[in-house]
């Protein structure tokens, strides 16, 4: 049985590399991202004699193209398609957290969100309702204290449900403003054509009304289109 991969994301500052940390203990080792300066940190764990490799992604705000931070994690969800990413929140700034988690949800449907920081939320008398936050969004919510270690086992009792694909996420959806749902459908069937199901295709969408250019050419990069391409001009068939 081969091992499972899992992602963390999540906002800086949420608790991730402490919860790596906690899952992987000796069995880590730390390097660099291809051709960035960024450090990856890379762990293994096993869980109900099952194994699973976890990758501590970069601490970001959102998952679009502002940094190298960014589009490492991003890249990395959309390429190495990890078998569950879990978003990990801080508990004591849902609101600002929750628009990470959104931006993983549209990317991947194996999402796992784990809400840390739990004992410092209590202690400011925040609670947080994980079943009403899970019915919500569609998607396993798990709390957790990294720092304590209490809720863990629940959460990797989850990603399991979710490696396995016992449990399926159906994570909700932002919808935009009607001019914007528009042209997602617009563009959605040539999405299609041009990557067919190896990118989450509203999502790609998305990213070309952003303007997205640099995604689309590693998008692009990265998609294997056959080496001969026969293009016609004025109905005269080149290859290229
Ligand atoms: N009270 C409390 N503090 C925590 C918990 N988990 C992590 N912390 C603290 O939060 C701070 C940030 O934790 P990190 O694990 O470095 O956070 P991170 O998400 O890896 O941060 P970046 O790598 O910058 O994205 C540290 O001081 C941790 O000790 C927790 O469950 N409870
Ligand atoms: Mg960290």
């Amino acid at each position: 049985m081969g091992k499972y991969r899992i992602a963390l994301a999540g906002n800086p500052n949420t608790g991730k590399s402490t919860l790596f940390n906690t899952l992987t203990g000796l069995r880590q080792h730390t390097g660099n991202w291809t051709g960035k300066t960024v450090a990856k940190a890379e762990g293994e764990y096993l869980h109900n004699e099952q194994g699973y490799i976890i990758v501590d992604l970069p601490g970001t705000y959102s998952l679009h193209s502002n940094s190298a931070d960014e589009e490492i994690a991003r890249d990395y969800i959309i390429f190495e398609k990890p078998d569950v990413t879990v978003v990990v929140l801080d508990a004591t700034a849902m609101e600002r957290n929750l628009n990470l988690a959104l931006q993983v949800m549209e990317m991947t449907n194996n999402v796992v969100v784990c809400v840390n920081l739990i004992d410092e939320a209590e202690k400011k008398g925040i609670t947080v309702d994980a079943g009403k936050l899970s019915r919500s969004l569609g998607v396993p919510v798990v709390k957790i204290s990294a720092r304590n270690k209490t809720g863990l086992k629940q959460l990797l009792d989850t990603i399991e449900l979710v490696a396995k694909g016992t449990l399926e996420p159906k994570p909700y959806q932002v919808r935009y403003s009607d001019s914007i749902e528009k042209m997602i459908t617009a563009l959605e069937p040539g999405v299609k054509k041009l990557f067919q199901d190896a990118y989450p295709i509203r999502w790609v969408a998305l990213r070309m009304l952003d303007g997205d250019k640099s995604l689309l050419e590693t998008l692009q990069q990265n998609y294997k289109t056959p080496s001969m391409k026969e293009v016609f001009v004025n109905g005269v068939s080149f290859s290229q």
